[in-house]
C-alpha cells in the first residue's frame, strides 16, 4: 500500500479539476476561450497586446490613463540590461533558443531589486518588467545566431512593431505588425495548460515569481505543449517548402506525407488537444492571420501544404489542429527562424503565467498530490 488506498489515478491528471480560477475560460463544448470573461476572437479583433496583458493581470481592461502610464513604462523598460546579454554571449550557438529564454529570465530575476518581494504591487511590477524586456533577448538570440548585432528598441513604435523592428532590424508592413499582435494576443492565456500549472506548483512552495516563470519555461519547451509551433515547421521543411510550386501539388505532397506519417503510427505536431476535441477555439483567428501573411507575401504554396495536412488528419483520425499549428507557418513567413517560434509563445505566455503566479499567491495551498506506490515491496539490506 502506497500513501493512499485510492486507486483512481489520473493520468496526466486527465479530467481533473485542481483549483479555480478566474483568468480565463476554456469551454471545449463551446469550443470558447474567454480572457476575464472576453471572448478572446474580439480581443484579437480590437485590442492591443498591451490592453490584453492588463485585462490578464488586474481583472479590467484598462483605462486610457492606465494604458497610457503602462506603455510608458513598458517602452523605457525594453532595453536589454548588460549582464543579460553578456550571459546570452556565454552560450553556445548550438544551444537551443528556448535555453537562451530561459536563462535570460533567470538574469532578469537575479537583477530585480523586487525578486524576494510577493506582495501584489511587487508580483505585477516584476510581471509588467518582465514583458516589457524579455523580447530584446529573444530579438536579440535570433540576430547572433545570423551573425548580425543587437537593434536598439524604439520607443516610439507599439510593443509587436517594436519586437519585429529588434529582430529584423527595419520596421515591419502593417499587415505583418497585425498578424503577430493577433498571435500574442491568442497565445496569452489558457487556463491550466501545463506549463501554467508548473508556475502555480512552483509559486505554491512560495518561491519567488522569475523561479516559476523559468520552470514554466521549461514545460513549455517541450513539443506536446508550446515546443509544437516549431515542430510544425519542423514537418513543414521535411515535406519540403517550394516556393514554385502550386497549392494543388503542395497539397498532393502534404496528404501524401500525413498518410504516411499515421501508417507509422506517428504523432504529428500541431494536431489534437487534450481538452478541446472539437477543435481549438483560437484556431480560426490565427488561420485568418497566417492567410494575410500568405497573401501578403505571396506564398500560396504554403496553403496547400496547410490544408493537405490537416484534411489528412481529419479524414484518417479526425483531429483537429492546435494554436500552433497556423501559428507555426505564421511566424516562418514573418522570417523568424524555426527555433525562435517556442521563445515568441513565451514572450506572451508570460501575461497568463505571471497572472497565475498572483491568483495562486492570493489563495494559496501547497500543490502536493499522492502517489500509489508500485516499486518493491519492503526489503531489508
Ligand atoms: C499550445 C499547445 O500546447 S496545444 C498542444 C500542442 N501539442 C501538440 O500539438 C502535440 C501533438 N498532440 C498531442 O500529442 C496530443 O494531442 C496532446 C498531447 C496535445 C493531447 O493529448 P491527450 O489528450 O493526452 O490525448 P492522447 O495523446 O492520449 O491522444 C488520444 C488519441 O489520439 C491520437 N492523437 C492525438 N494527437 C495526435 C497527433 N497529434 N497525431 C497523431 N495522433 C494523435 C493518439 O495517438 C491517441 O490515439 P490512440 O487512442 O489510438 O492511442
Ligand atoms: O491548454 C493546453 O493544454 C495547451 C494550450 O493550448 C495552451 O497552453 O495554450
Amino acid at each position: 500500500m502506497g500513501e493512499t488506498d485510492i486507486k483512481d489515478i489520473k493520468k496526466g491528471l486527465d479530467g481533473v479539476v485542481a483549483d479555480y480560477t478566474a483568468v480565463s475560460k476554456v469551454n471545449p463544448d463551446t469550443n470558447s476561450l474567454l480572457y476575464r470573461g472576453y471572448p478572446v476572437q474580439e480581443l484579437a479583433a480590437r485590442k492591443s497586446f498591451e490592453e490584453v496583458a492588463l485585462l490578464l493581470w488586474t481583472g479590467e481592461l484598462p483605462s486610457a490613463d492606465e494604458l497610457a502610464e503602462f506603455t510608458a513604462f513598458e517602452r523605457s523598460h525594453r532595453a536589454m540590461e548588460a549582464n543579460v546579454k553578456a550571459a546570452i554571449d556565454l552560450l553556445p550557438l548550438t544551444c537551443h533558443p528556448m535555453d537562451v529564454a530561459r536563462t535570460a529570465v533567470s538574469v532578469l530575476g537575479a537583477n530585480h531589486p523586487l525578486a524576494e518581494d510577493s506582495s501584489r504591487e511587487a508580483e505585477l511590477s516584476k510581471a509588467k518588467s518582465l514583458l516589457a524586456q524579455f523580447p530584446a533577448a529573444v530579438a536579440y538570440d535570433q540576430r547572433r545566431r545570423r551573425g548580425q548585432e543587437p537593434v536598439e528598441p524604439r520607443e516610439d513604435l507599439d510593443y509587436s512593431q517594436n519586437f519585429l523592428w529588434m529582430t529584423f532590424g527595419e520596421e515591419a508592413a502593417p499587415a505583418v505588425v497585425d498578424a503577430f499582435r493577433v498571435s500574442m494576443v491568442l497565445y496569452a492565456e489558457h487556463s491550466f495548460n501545463a506549463s501554467t500549472f508548473t508556475a502555480r506548483v512552483i509559486t505554491s512552495t512560495l518561491s519567488d515569481l522569475h523561479s516559476a516563470v523559468v520552470g514554466a519555461i521549461g514545460a513549455l519547451k517541450g513539443p506536446l505543449h508550446g515546443g509544437a509551433n516549431e515542430a510544425v515547421m519542423h514537418t513543414f521543411e521535411e515535406i519540403g517548402i517550394r516556393k514554385d510550386e502550386s497549392r494543388a501539388e503542395a497539397a498532393t505532397r502534404a496528404k501524401a506525407w500525413m498518410e504516411d506519417a499515421l501508417a507509422q503510427k506517428k504523432k504529428v505536431m500541431g494536431f489534437g488537444h487534450r481538452v478541446y476535441k472539437k477543435g481549438d477555439s483560437r484556431v480560426p483567428t490565427m488561420k485568418s492571420a497566417l492567410d494575410a501573411m500568405i497573401e501578403h507575401f505571396g506564398r500560396d504554396e504554403m496553403l496547400g501544404l496547410y490544408d493537405g495536412l490537416e484534411q489528412a488528419m481529419g479524414e484518417a483520425k479526425n483531429i483537429k489542429p492546435n494554436l500552433d499549428y497556423p501559428a507555426g507557418p505564421t511566424y516562418h513567413l514573418m522570417g523568424f527562424d524555426t527555433q525562435m517560434f517556442t521563445p515568441l509563445f513565451i514572450a506572451s505566455r508570460i501575461t497568463g503565467w505571471t497572472s497565475h503566479i498572483m491568483e495562486q499567491r492570493a489563495a494559496n495551498s501547497l500543490i502536493r498530490p499522492l502517489s500509489e506506490y508500485n516499486g518493491p515491496d519492503e526489503r531489508h539490506l
